[in-house]
């Protein structure tokens, strides 16, 4: 593709050289590249320009006043959305059919149940998100939920020419934020929820929710539509963004107007649900637990069906979902009786979730295990804390992924909400003593890490990852 074609700009006509490829770290740059200088956390883009033009780029997406010669500047205010635009159409094919969903907690599952769903419904479907990009044939992890634009739009092409028509994505308020999942026509978007986290990113809640919205006022396709949960406090502001705009609006969840969650009754492996949509009832027996699944399981069913599903044969189909990785995984039981259940619970209101969600199962007590992350969010760590305290019957606070931090203090700031709590920093020796502590009929949760495979420890040049998966850990304690 040559570079006038790609910017749009005949004045380039003369000497149009060929594009070759795109970069935002400089040390990626190529002959032909071309380069995003973006003013990031840590550096400034516009400080490697010179090497990136000396590496051979031919042109540089930059602000107005950053400094560009030998190569051609593309000046915009907004250098992350215009390079995320140059990218999709350097990319320019992708699956006919991307959705993206968005929400404090519930993104990982809501896009690998709606994968699921497409998949029943007879797609060659993708997801892309915290747990890597997942086909039905395979699983590639990127190390980030929303890496960065070239590699997101090159994964996603990736998977168009592999012939994979529909796409769900995670869109995390980072990369929201910073452009990272821009550029490709959004069909359909969702939202799950918003609750307390990254505000050592955002600052406000306010700053945290604009980001988020953004999705529904500018991201998603004007002829697409908007998949809200309705029962999250959250829920009207993100409804007034979506009538704004003008986009179709799917609400789901007991105050949904489309597909509207009438009861929900535990089972002994799941949840029997009646769902009113249009003027029928629908009972679908759905085989996971806690009302948390219920929420990003219908979030899911208005996604398919807002693309184009059938609303009986999806609904039909959430009785045949299979668990998400780390998810309310039941991992193993106890030598005494006791199931294991692995969550990725990492917020306030996630672990309020997930220990609500196992209440109903425990004729004894609830038992935690769980910590906070380091260089991440602080003002969460209490309230975690809180929400333990208050919602399980024995809490013992672990490390994880401490980063750069002292993992002491870290639990510390956790046990500030929670000053009955045992505190085990050896992640290994938590769990451990939560399945030993436990009874027949008690129920042990190991939260925060989920699908994670490692313990994170140091930043920047000394950060290391020991290897840590707590649902093999799971297994060798209760052995
Ligand atoms: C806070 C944050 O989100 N940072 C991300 C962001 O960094 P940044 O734009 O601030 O970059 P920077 O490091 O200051 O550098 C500025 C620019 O200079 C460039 N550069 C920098 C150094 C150099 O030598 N040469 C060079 O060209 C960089 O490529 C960048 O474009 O853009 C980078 C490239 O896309 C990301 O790698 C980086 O993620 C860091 C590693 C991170 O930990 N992010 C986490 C918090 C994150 O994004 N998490 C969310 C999950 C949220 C959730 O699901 O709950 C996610 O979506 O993964
Ligand atoms: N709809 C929901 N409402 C409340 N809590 C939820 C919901 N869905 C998931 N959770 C909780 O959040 C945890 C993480 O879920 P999931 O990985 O699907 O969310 P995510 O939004 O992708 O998280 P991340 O921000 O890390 O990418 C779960 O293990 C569970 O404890
Ligand atoms: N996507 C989340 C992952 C957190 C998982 C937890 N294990 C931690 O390290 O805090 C984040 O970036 O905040
Ligand atoms: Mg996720």
């Amino acid at each position: 593709m040559r570079l006038a074609a790609l910017l749009d700009d005949q004045r380039l006509a003369g000497a149009d050289p060929v594009v070759t490829g795109l970069a935002i770290d400089h040390r990626k740059v190529a002959p032909g590249t071309i380069f995003g200088a973006f003013v990031g956390e840590r550096f400034n883009g516009e400080d490697f320009i010179a090497e990136a033009i000396a590496a051979g780029a031919i042109a540089v997406v930059a602000r107005p006043e950053a400094k560009v010669e030998g190569a051609v500047h593309v000046a915009d205010t907004n250098p992350r959305r215009a390079f995320a635009h140059i990218a999709a159409r350097f990319f320019h094919r992708f699956p006919a059919t991307c959705v993206a969903v968005t929400g404090t907690n519930g993104k990982t599952s809501t896009v690998e149940m709606t994968r699921q769903l497409w998949r029943m419904a007879g797609f060659n479907a993708a997801s892309i998100g915290t747990l890597g990009i997942t086909t039905s044939q395979d699983s590639a992890s990127t190390g980030l939920t929303t890496p960065d634009i070239v590699t997101f739009l090159g994964n996603m092409a990736g998977l168009a020419a592999e012939g994979v028509t529909h796409a769900a994505f995670e869109a995390s308020s980072h990369g929201l934020d910073q452009y990272r999942t821009e550029g490709l026509k959004v069909k359909a978007a969702a939202f799950t929820n918003l609750s307390h986290d990254h505000l050592d990113y955002h600052g406000t809640m306010e700053a945290y929710l604009a980001a988020k919205l953004r999705l529904f006022s500018e991201v998603v396709e004007m002829d697409g539509s908007a998949v809200v949960w309705a029962d999250d406090q959250y829920s009207p502001a993100v409804i007034d963004a979506v009538k704004a705009r003008g986009v179709r609006l799917v609400t789901v969840g007991a105050g949904g107007a489309d597909l509207r969650l009438v009861s929900r009754e535990p089972t002994q492996l799941g949840q029997s649900l009646t769902i009113a949509a249009g003027d029928a009832t629908w009972k679908v027996d759905l085989p996971l637990i806690g009302a948390y699944q219920v929420a990003n399981a219908l979030v899911s069913a208005g996604l398919v069906i807002a693309t184009g599903g059938d609303v009986g044969q999806t609904l039909a189909n959430l009785a045949r979902l299979q668990p998400v990785r780390g998810r309310l995984e039941r991992a193993a039981i106890t030598k005494a009786g006791a199931p294991v259940y692995i969550d990725y619970a990492h917020t306030p209101d996630a672990i309020e979730a997930a220990l609500d969600a196992l209440r109903p199962h425990a004729a004894g007590r609830l038992i935690l295990v769980f910590g906070a992350g380091g260089d991440r969010d602080q003002a969460k760590r209490p309230e975690m804390g809180r929400v333990a305290a208050a919602k399980a019957d024995l809490a013992i606070i672990t490390d994880d992924n401490p980063r750069g931090e002292d993992a002491a203090l870290i639990r510390a700031a956790v046990a500030d909400g929670a000053p009955d709590a045992r505190n085990i920093g050896d992640r290994r020796a938590a769990i451990a003593a939560a399945i030993a502590d436990a009874g027949a009929d008690d129920i042990v949760c190991i939260a925060g890490k989920g699908h994670e495979q490692g313990q994170i420890v140091g930043r920047g040049d000394a950060m290391r990852v020991i290897p840590f998966d707590d649902v093999a850990v799971a297994r060798e304690e209760a052995a």
